[in-house]
């Protein structure tokens, strides 16, 4: 038994080698992204804060596992050691232990150590005299030592099989149990596998004692040991209501202590009743339910399966951990190519309707300043007409207004030809601004909103590169320059208040003999007089061009830095998308692949952890990379399939790390052949190559195989809508197969087919332009490199025309080719599979139309799917009323 205790030390060492392997690689990759890659930040952030990679290799690289024994007093923690090494190496007899360390050595030895590291020199009776049994006096504290900082270290080094392997055993010193938690904290390097031995019930303090461990290894569970002294024990007539109450516990042979020990601590809640008996643990975080208890009759047993859970906690917790970081990167990985594929097409696409738009804009502002030139003069006509008419009301509304305001002697003071230009420029220039303003207002709406989000857009893009933001401000001055597009009643006065500027700039530029002098006193009469002979002065015409061209010159100046600032926001968005470009490709062919590789060797781990190898047996199929073999039952899947793949390559490895990561990640689908785990058997080829092992549902036979043995009509039409079904769910998933193909078609046992083999599949963010795929069922485009998820609808119209000829034999026409090359050029210059007698028209014009050379001509999917069931709805029909005839 114990040998077989060693053995899970043993297996739990090779287990956290390959993790350490992982970790390593992990955290150099991460550094990697972080000097190459601007992304992800916020990802790694969240690592960093929850410090996960620090954790994981302070317990791979520092600590060590060891059984850590406590108990309820020296007397049975030396018995159960001593039982285990099977020597006395133990006194019985003692008290007041110091820390001991049990641990392996060619020779027997004995040594103090300060917290185990410093050796003390210390007169240990061990070193005076030939010894068997530790002397007690070595074990014991001395007086100074009466705190868990003061403690020594009793090691013992022994040549014991059972320590062989790594087994390191602990004994914390019996402090009173206030002391515990002092005494736990220089347990920082161990992993401990945790064992409280009892030997009578526990009294307050062993209560107090197992709480503050159960506190302080929240995640761990606790081995209760029983040590029993005088072999089984019969129960007395009062005790035997308690083994009532526990009645499976009947037919064992269990002394009464433990009987009475195992109800209390099923009382205070340290162990649950039902996995009392052994046997597996289901859950492997939970320490509540994980906790057992065992006696010494069935220590042995016990103890294995307890050592092989706790090291399962520990590795699945590490695994788990290390494969949440590699997937979560992948995650962002793929959103990310989305993103930037997105950024990459639509960009320019921006870029263009930005400069259209604008082109849009300035014609339209052009062409307004043309035509208004002449409903300028109208409106100025008209303006000063009235004004002519109401100059004596104008005159006297205004001075009732200054002399509401202000004093009268001080209005009738000013300067009159400035007040007088004043009353007719506010006229004129509000007339000419609100006309302006609505004109431009209706062109504010059908331009500008969505070309300032558009610039928005492309500018912000700019900002995250470099925090340039100069493009943002040449645009936003192009639009509030080009036009003042936010008309308000605030903006609309600017305008109207700019235009009255100019316009009184016009009429001094005339230096008109009406301009007074300052200080002259007039009269009313005199004042009207004036403003008739200014109005009639004005010429509506020259003011109408003067506005006009100044109208333009705004609108072309503003065009001109409109153009420049493009064109400068162009050049920079070129350098940020060829970067972008160069980001994509580096996630594309190095990190994604290395990180996939890492997830299927850390998700992998998880698996084997949980689940064990699976045990294979006969071959049900070959592909071009693996076999495919029946499994035992595993993971919780019957019956089961195992698909064997040794890469030969760093290629083929990542290929297949990829291919595991969608088919794992994508969720379950019926339609969809499920994956449920993965295992990496190293000892494959005799440790030299090591098989990736892809454990998924067992099917009943492929498509091939269908076809070849018959199937009916309306069996071969529902497998289409299948086919079509999990297509379109990897298409919404953003997958594309790149491999839909007879053999990769899988039958359960009531002919309903799902999709297999995602050796190909990738998302259509990642899609680099590799030809990949089976040659017959080749879209044409994949040999350019430039298609898109359309090659599976050709695929499938292919696919569609063996179902259709029920047969596997290849179209005669493509019969005759020696090679995929002279095949594949015939595909290009058009040639397709011919159209056997039996086909329906309904179902070669589906074929036609899937296989159509331009993708753009394919149906969608969505369109399929019905086409299918109507004709599938027709056969139905048919067949029934077929049968009714025969009837
Ligand atoms: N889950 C499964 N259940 C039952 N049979 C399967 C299963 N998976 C695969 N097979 C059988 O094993 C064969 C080989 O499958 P595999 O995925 O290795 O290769 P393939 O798709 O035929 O070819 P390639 O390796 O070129 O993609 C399949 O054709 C099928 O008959």
């Amino acid at each position: 038994m114990l040998t077989s205790v060693s053995q899970e030390f043993r297996k739990f060492s090779r287990h956290c080698y390959t993790l350490r392997m992982i970790l390593k690689d992990t955290s150099r990759s991460l550094e990697d992204i972080q000097c190459n890659l601007s992304l992800g930040e916020e990802f790694r952030e969240n690592f960093r804060k929850e410090n996960v990679i620090g954790r994981l290799q302070h317990m791979l690289e520092e600590c060590l596992p060891a059984v850590l024994v406590f108990g309820q007093s020296c007397h049975v923690k030396a018995t159960f050691i001593n039982y285990m090494l099977d020597q006395t190496i133990l006194p019985l007899n003692s008290s007041g232990w110091r820390w001991v360390r049990l641990s392996y050595g060619h020779t027997k030895e004995i040594r103090l150590t300060l917290m185990h590291e410093y050796e003390i020199l210390d007169n240990l009776q061990a070193h005076q005299r030939p010894w068997v049994t530790v002397p007690e006096s070595d074990l014991k504290r001395t007086e100074q030592e009466s705190t868990a900082d003061s403690c020594q270290a009793l090691e013992i080094k022994l040549n014991s099989a059972f320590l062989k392997d790594k087994v390191n055993i602990l004994v914390p010193p019996d402090y009173p149990s206030e002391c515990l938690s002092d005494t736990l904290k220089d347990l920082i390097h161990i992993l401990p596998v945790i064992i409280y031995v009892v030997d009578e019930s526990l009294n307050d303090c062993h209560i107090q004692e197992i709480r503050i461990i159960k506190e302080a290894y929240q995640d761990l569970p606790i081995l209760f040991i029983n040590m029993t002294k005088n072999g089984i024990e019969t129960l007395s007539p009062p005790e035997q209501p308690i083994l009532r109450a526990l009645p499976h516990l009947k037919n064992d042979k269990f002394s009464k202590k433990y009987i009475l020990l195992k109800n209390q601590l099923i009382n205070l809640g340290f162990i649950r009743d039902n996995v009392m008996n052994g046997g597996e643990f289901t859950q492997p975080f939970c320490t509540e339910y994980n906790n057992m208890l065992s006696n010494d009759y069935e220590f042995n047993d016990k103890f294995v399966i307890f050592v092989r859970h706790t090291f399962k906690s520990y590795l699945l917790n590490m695994s788990s951990k290390l494969s949440m970081i590699h997937n979560e990167c992948l995650k962002n990985f793929i959103l990310r190519t989305f993103d930037m594929a997105r950024e990459i097409q639509i960009t320019p696409q921006r870029i263009k309707y930005a400069q259209i738009t604008e082109a849009g804009l300035y014609r339209a502002l052009m062409e307004i300043a043309g035509k208004k030139q002449e409903e300028l003069v109208r409106i100025i006509q008209s303006t000063l007409h009235d004004m002519k008419l109401n100059a004596k009301q104008i005159l006297e509304d205004y001075y009732c207004e200054e002399m509401d305001g202000n004093n009268s002697h001080q209005s009738f003071t000013k300067p009159v030809s400035t007040e007088i230009q004043q009353i007719i420029l506010n006229k004129l220039g509000n007339a000419v601004a609100i006309q302006l303003v609505q004109s431009v207002g209706c062109l504010h709406e059908n331009f500008t909103g969505t070309l300032q989000r558009c610039l928005e857009n492309l500018e912000k893009n700019c900002k995250d590169q470099d925090g340039n933001v100069l493009a943002s401000d040449a645009v936003k001055k192009i639009i509030t320059a080009a036009y003042s597009i936010e008309l308000k009643s605030s903006s609309s006065f600017s305008i109207a208040h700019s235009f009255m500027e100019r316009l009184r700039n016009f009429i001094h530029s005339f230096q008109l003999p009406w301009v007074a002098h300052s200080q002259q006193q007039y009269d009313f009469s005199w004042r009207l007089q004036t403003v008739t002979n200014m109005l009639d002065s004005l010429s509506s015409s020259k003011l109408a061009k003067t506005v006009s061209a100044q109208f333009q010159e705004v609108v072309r100046s503003s065009h001109e830095a409109f153009q420049a600032a493009m064109r400068s926001l162009e050049h920079q968005l070129s350098g940020k998308l060829e970067r972008m470009e160069e980001q994509r490709i580096a996630i594309r062919k190095q990190y994604a692949p290395r990180f996939a590789r890492l997830a299927l060797e850390s998700t992998s781990l998880c698996d084997l952890v949980q689940w064990g190898m699976p045990i294979q047996s006969k071959e049900i199929g070959r592909g071009q990379y693996g076999v495919v073999f029946a499994c035992e039952p595993w993971g919780g899947i019957d019956p089961c399939a195992v698909k064997s793949v040794v890469p030969p390559d760093d290629r083929h490895w990542n290929d297949l790390a990829m291919e595991f990561y969608h088919t794992r990640t994508i969720a379950e689908h019926p339609r969809i052949v499920k994956l449920r785990g993965s295992v990496i058997d190293h000892q494959y080829g005799g440790g030299f190559s090591a098989a990736v092992l892809l454990v998924m549902e067992r099917m009943n036979r492929d498509l091939y195989c269908g076809l070849r043995n018959g199937l009916s009509w309306l069996i071969r039409l529902q497998i289409a809508i299948d086919v079509i079904e999990g297509i379109r769910y990897l298409h919404s998933q953003g997958l594309v197969h790149r491999d839909i193909k007879l053999k990769n078609v899988l039958l359960d046992n009531n002919n309903r087919a799902k999709l297999t083999d995602f050796g190909f599949c990738i998302p259509e963010a990642m899609m680099s332009g590799s030809i990949v795929g089976t040659p017959v069922h080749m879209a044409p485009e994949l040999l350019s490199g430039h298609y898109d998820s359309s090659v599976d609808v050709y695929a499938f119209g292919i696919l569609f025309w063996y179902i259709c000829a029920n047969q596997v034999r290849l179209p005669y026409v493509f019969e005759q080719f020696l090679n995929k090359e002279q095949l594949w050029t015939s595909v290009r210059r058009g040639l397709r599979p011919e159209c056997l007698p039996i086909f329906s028209k309904g179902c070669w014009n589906l074929m036609e139309r899937c296989w159509a050379a331009d993708p753009e001509d394919r149906p969608p999917l969505g369109e399929v799917q019905p086409i299918l069931e109507a004709i599938w709805y027709k056969a139905t029909m048919d067949t029934s009323i077929g049968k009714i005839i025969k009837l």
